[in-house]
């Protein structure tokens, strides 16, 4: 193996959303449908007994029933319906790979259990509830979006026939909007509950709070909350009188290998590991947990540029990439056999962590490392992390294997660090910017944000800020109620500060603009450079550079790319990212389809107006200005905070008076970046609207 590889230049702290999140960085969640087929699903009163169809009786739909009845979860199949016909809320704790996820909803159904509404199951993550979706649909042997669907972040596949829903939780959060009980609904279960991110966190209280309602009045709510590695005893607690169901037996054992001597560099141990199984195990495929977007594309890199060196008796490697930014149809990839003759890796993050299963995954290989987001309330900084993970994150990686057949897993680190870890992460909504819930909260009625019945609540500080936060882009009043501009904004699947943004778009007539800043923003970088091209990516990137700075920069390159669209190799020779770009666009066109449901016209535009485009950003971004200090620094207007512009931003060492940032990261010091050059007196225009 000749090359090492290179000491990644990691960016340890950022503003953009991380790879934990199931959703693109600027987006959250959304209650968008965007396919031809009516997407709600109707008030079902006819579930009764329905029995996965056997007209698509195959061989490989017999092999699945048969599978099915070897889960160790099949044996408690009665045990587990007449603990949920008993009980209102269940916490169901079974190991991982026994079948939680795919056979408990149908169970519930097959019983007849949702007679009275359908059956949704939430994930963390979009590519499990696909996934899933996928899998289910073809043990109940019908088409994927008939009885078995799903509902991501801007993806559907429902219909009027849909009984058992998957959906990220964030999907079901926004389904409060329209239908604060969850009437649709007979049964909800909250899937890898462990994972707390901060939407399931919310949904717990609302659960709870509609099963409440319902209880008297209605049809009754069931809530089953599930996971391998969970405190049941805190859920059973939370929940007054939940049921705890513990499914004993894994389906194959797992052989965990550790490291004898702790590893400083986990990519040069990441890239040996894989190299080393691959000439030395039987066939399988490796799966390879990385903490983020930019580790995941060194090691690709260095995986293929090694690739000759293997022997050519030796199957041919070929890499997979998987990671929160990247589009669904891509992610979905990782889910294709590799071609014969292939040993397909697979290059995560923690998106691949639970819930799903990756045909022929026989190897892991755990780095040990995660990006984690935490939120200084104090100051105001949201900062993103390389951190250990958690023992139960350690198990949950190890869970992956061993789903098919015997599995192995290579723990990058040694049996005293894992001892070492802690238990559980933090749960999301005590260390993350909670703006969006908050606004979510209040949207959904919750005035008293203070006194909601959190499992885990924030500190008042966390919520002060962000209230304070919301009460700055005009969404909350000086009494802390919502308005009806935090009412419109709520209804974006976006952060607060892009949804102030695109709502300012329409007045300013900038439409266009806003969704290409926005959809900009929603990657990590769109410039792609090479630590050894430094220079000659530095010299192409020039004819793009705005004065006014990154956005109008980042405006350019979108233009240029467009009207150079099958231009061959013209992302490479400019240095741009073609993925990111491909993403852009995505996130483009599902914004433009958001915008127009809203009337509002993805067409409107203001063309060149660079002021006009600066202005509405400053509506959304207005907290975030800074003034030029005499020492060449800037301060950060209010909250006097220091910061310096970033060496990566196009205004570095340009001395520009005011400046608005959309990111602020935390590494040897605070640093700004995607930043803009704008005029003191637009700041004094916006101070009444405060
Ligand atoms: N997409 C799939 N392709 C192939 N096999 C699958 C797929 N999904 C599930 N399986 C099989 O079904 C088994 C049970 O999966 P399921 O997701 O229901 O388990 P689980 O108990 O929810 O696991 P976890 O806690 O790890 O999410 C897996 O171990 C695997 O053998």
């Amino acid at each position: 193996m000749k090359n090492k590889p290179n000491k990644p230049n990691k960016r340890e702290f950022s503003l953009v959303e991380d790879d934990n999140s199931n959703t693109t960085d600027t987006t959250n969640t959304t209650n968008t449908n965007n396919t031809t087929e009516k997407l709600k699903v109707s008030k079902k009163t006819t579930n009764n007994n329905i029995k996965p169809k056997k007209n698509s009786v195959s061989n490989a739909f017999n092999n699945l029933q048969t599978f099915r009845t070897r889960l160790p979860i099949w044996k408690e199949q009665k045990n587990l319906i007449e603990t949920v016909k008993n009980n209102e809320t269940i916490i169901i704790i079974g190991e991982m790979g026994s079948g939680k996820s795919t056979q408990t909803p149908q169970f519930l159904l097959e019983a007849g259990l949702a007679s009275n509404g359908s059956i949704a199951i939430t994930q963390p993550r979009r590519v499990a509830a696909i996934s899933l979706a996928t899998r289910v649909a073809k043990e109940f042997g019908s088409k994927l979006g008939r009885e078995i669907g799903y509902s991501v972040r801007f993806d559907e596949m429902t219909s009027n026939s849909t009984i058992i829903k998957y959906l990220t939780d964030g999907m079901l959060l926004r389904e409060l909007l329209s239908d604060p009980l969850l009437l649709n609904y007979s049964i909800v279960i909250l899937d890898e509950a462990h994972e707390r991110t901060m939407r399931t966190d919310i949904l717990f209280g609302m659960m709870k709070r509609a099963q409440e309602i319902r209880k008297s009045k209605m049809k009754p709510l069931k809530i089953i909350i599930m996971s391998a590695t969970l405190n049941s005893e805190k859920f059973a607690n939370y929940f007054n009188t939940a049921a705890i169901l513990k499914i004993s037996g894994r389906q194959f054992p797992v052989n965990i290998i550790y490291c004898t001597e702790p590893k400083s560099d986990y990519l040069d141990t990441a890239f040996t590991s894989i190299f080393q199984i691959h000439i030395e195990q039987p066939a399988g495929d490796i799966l390879v947990f990385l903490p983020g977007q930019e580790d995941i594309e060194i090691l690709e890199k260095l995986i293929l540029e090694n690739a000759s060196a293997i022997p050519p008796e030796k199957p041919k490697i070929i890499t997979c990439l998987l990671f929160a930014a990247l589009p669904t149809e891509q992610q979905t990839k990782v889910f294709d056999p590799a071609p014969p003759g292939t040993r397909k890796v697979i290059l995560s993050t923690n998106i691949a962590e639970t819930s799903i299963t990756i045909g022929n995954v026989k190897y892991v290989i755990d780095t040990g490392k995660c990006k984690m987001r935490k939120f200084n309330a104090r100051i105001g900084m949201e900062s993103l992390s390389v951190e250990n993970i958690s023992k139960n994150s350690a198990d949950q990686r190890m869970g992956r294997a061993g789903r098919e057949g015997p599995g192995f897993c290579y723990r990058l680190y040694t049996e005293e660090e894992y001892t070492k870890m802690e238990k559980e992460t933090d749960p999301e909504i005590k260390r993350c910017n909670i703006a969006s819930i908050i606004l979510l909260l209040k949207a959904l009625g919750i005035d008293n944000v203070f006194e909601f019945d959190y499992l885990d609540a924030p500190s008042r500080n966390l919520i002060k800020r962000a209230m304070e936060q919301l009460f700055i882009l005009n969404a909350l009043d000086n009494q802390g109620k919502i308005s009806d501009l935090g009412k419109r904004m709520a209804e974006f699947p976006l952060e607060p500060t892009f949804a102030r943004v695109l709502i300012a778009s329409q007045y300013m007539g900038c439409i266009k603009e806003a969704i290409d800043i926005v959809s900009l923003l929603s990657v990590d970088s769109i410039f792609f450079t090479p630590q050894d091209q430094r220079e000659n990516a530095m010299d192409m990137k020039r004819k793009f550079i705005s004065p006014l700075g990154d956005l109008i920069t980042y405006l350019n390159v979108l233009k240029s790319y467009e009207a150079h669209k099958g231009e061959v190799d013209w992302c490479g020779r400019n240095y741009i990212n073609r993925r990111n770009m491909k993403h852009v666009i995505k996130v483009r066109k599902q914004l433009n389809q958001l915008c127009d449901r809203m009337n509002m016209s993805p067409t409107n535009t203001c063309g060149d107006d660079y002021e006009t485009i600066l202005k509405c950003l400053l509506f959304g971004f207005f907290r975030q200005s800074a003034i030029l200090q005499p020492d060449n620094n800037y301060k950060v207007i209010v909250s006097s905070q220091n910061v310096n512009i970033h060496p990566s931003s196009t205004l570095f060492n340009k001395k520009i008076e005011v400046v608005m940032y959309a990111e602020l990261v935390l590494t040897s010091k605070p640093y700004i970046k995607n930043v803009s050059a704008i005029q003191s007196n637009w700041i004094v225009d916006f101070a009444p609207k405060i």
